[in-house]
């Protein structure tokens, strides 16, 4: 059942309230007449042209957003984590600020090497590496490969050219719990990646490292997980790390040059959550490895931070048209033509979003109102008991901040709907990062027989 649509109100619409500092891009503006404009474009008019859904990449926010790393580490490396969003233009803009990618498959090896990026500056990760992984990886020549298992150990070494040396770092698990979800918590025991350092297999597969000759070992990597709020998680994981360090260099005399400490930093995706600031990661946690390096008198390792989300997760907006409205009981669902084909994260992880009504004002007061998806499944639910104005009508544009990072990385083609574009804007004009997946696309591979 549809809802009527409200009469028109004669009083004068409120102000509509400031979007949020940190869930929006810094760029954000309230427009007279409701709508919000992002990189000086109206976020209505970029509905209106790439359609629905769609997304929106503030270029500005990525760069300063980078720089903000850069600026907070300035003797370390900061590696963007592509899988939280990847584009050309993207691996471009991460070039140019000065920052080191981190990839997972030959798939972003081969994006990054089309988009000219220095592959010195990439670390290739995974749990499961296939043999095309690890092939593209050697022959574009990219900086690390990150040991996860130790059967990688010689299954690596094999593919290495004779008279090369590929250099690696072996990913060990500190045994530190932090992460917003179980799903994505990476630091401890009992998950898929890296080796214990205690029990004995991270040792063991830095002393398979250490008998190759064609491997380089240039240090440990860990990452805990993702979407940690606070820095405690990772001053633990220095105080684990750098005594099996010490350990390392009293059993096989080896030290290191270089640690990476991985990624994982919260973004808010509603007003008032929490976020992790550089400035705070660089004073506490990189005080506390020079504390910790001092006391087992080891040199101090250059650092790698692999930052994803933080950078690209708060440029993003999501667009929806909404397609219906309706009253069930005391809900009332508002459907959009997105859902859980663009936007997966609600349901695999509960997380929760803001939503807004732009392109018009309205003087409604606000109600609590779920946002859902177009799929065929009940859990398809961008966004529960969301305030949004009663008038709330088919043809409506939603935005969805907080949108740039797993979402379009993770999408899918669940239901043959399409993946959605991928727009970006800057000083006023916007430009297609990526199209939209049509109906031909999908037709396309499907061989009819
Ligand atoms: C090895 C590695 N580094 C970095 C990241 C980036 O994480 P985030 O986007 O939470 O910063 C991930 C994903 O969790 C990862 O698996
Ligand atoms: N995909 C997750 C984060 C996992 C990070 C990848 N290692 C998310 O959307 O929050």
């Amino acid at each position: 059942m549809s809802v009527p649509l409200a009469p028109r109100s004669r009083t004068p619409l409120p102000e509509a309230p400031a979007p949020a500092a940190g869930v929006w891009p810094a760029s954000t503006r309230v427009l007279p007449g409701g709508d919000l404009a992002v990189g000086g474009v109206p976020l209505a008019e970029l509905a209106d042209r790439f359609g629905t859904p769609s997304y929106v990449i503030d270029e500005d926010e990525v760069r300063a957003r980078a720089r903000a790393w850069r600026a907070a580490l300035p003797t370390s490396d900061v590696a963007y984590a592509g899988k939280a969003f990847l584009s050309r233009a993207m691996i471009r803009w991460i070039e140019e600020e000065g920052l080191h990618l981190d990839v997972c498959s030959a798939g972003e090896l081969e994006l990054a090497a089309l988009a000219g990026f220095p592959a010195e500056r990439i670390v290739l990760h995974g749990n499961a590496k296939s043999p095309d992984d690890l092939r593209a990886a050697l022959r574009l020549g990219v900086g690390r490969v990150v040991i996860d298992s130790t059967g990688e150990v010689a299954r690596l070494a094999a593919l290495v050219p004779p008279g090369a040396r590929q250099r690696v770092l072996v990913r060990v698990v500190p045994d530190v719990a932090a992460g917003a979800h179980a799903a994505v918590r990476t630091g401890v025991a009992g998950q898929k990646f890296g080796l214990p350092l205690t029990g004995g297999e991270a040792e063991d597969a830095v002393a398979r490292v250490l008998g190759q000759h064609r491997l380089e070992l240039t240090g440990l990597h860990c990452h805990l997980g993702s979407q940690i709020t606070g820095l405690d998680p990772y001053v633990t994981a220095v105080r684990r790390l750098v005594p099996f360090l010490a350990r390392l260099r009293e059993r096989h005399g080896v030290t290191f040059p270089e640690l990476d400490l991985g990624g994982g930093f919260a973004i808010p995706y509603r007003e008032g959550e929490p976020t992790v600031d550089p400035r705070a990661y660089a004073e506490r946690v990189c005080g506390e490895l020079v504390l910790q390096c001092a006391r087992f008198d080891l040199p101090v390792p250059r650092l790698t931070v692999e930052p994803g989300r933080w950078i690209a997760g708060p440029a993003g907006v999501a667009l929806y048209r909404v397609l219906a409205v309706k009253r069930t009981g005391e809900r009332v669902f508002v459907a959009v033509d997105g859902g859980m084909s663009d936007n997966p994260r609600p349901a695999l992880y509960g997380v929760r979003y803001t939503v807004r009504l732009v392109g018009r004002a309205s003087g409604e007061a606000p109600r609590a109102m779920t946002v859902v998806g177009r799929h065929c499944e009940a859990g398809d639910v961008l966004a529960e008991d969301v305030p949004l104005p009663g008038d709330i009508r088919p043809g409506d544009v939603l935005a969805v901040p907080a949108s740039g990072a797993y979402h379009v990385s993770m999408a899918s083609a669940y239901n043959l709907v399409g993946r959605p574009p991928v727009a970006a804007v800057s000083g006023g004009r916007a430009r297609l990062l990526i199209r939209r997946e049509t109906l031909e696309d999908l037709r396309s591979r499907d061989m009819g027989d």
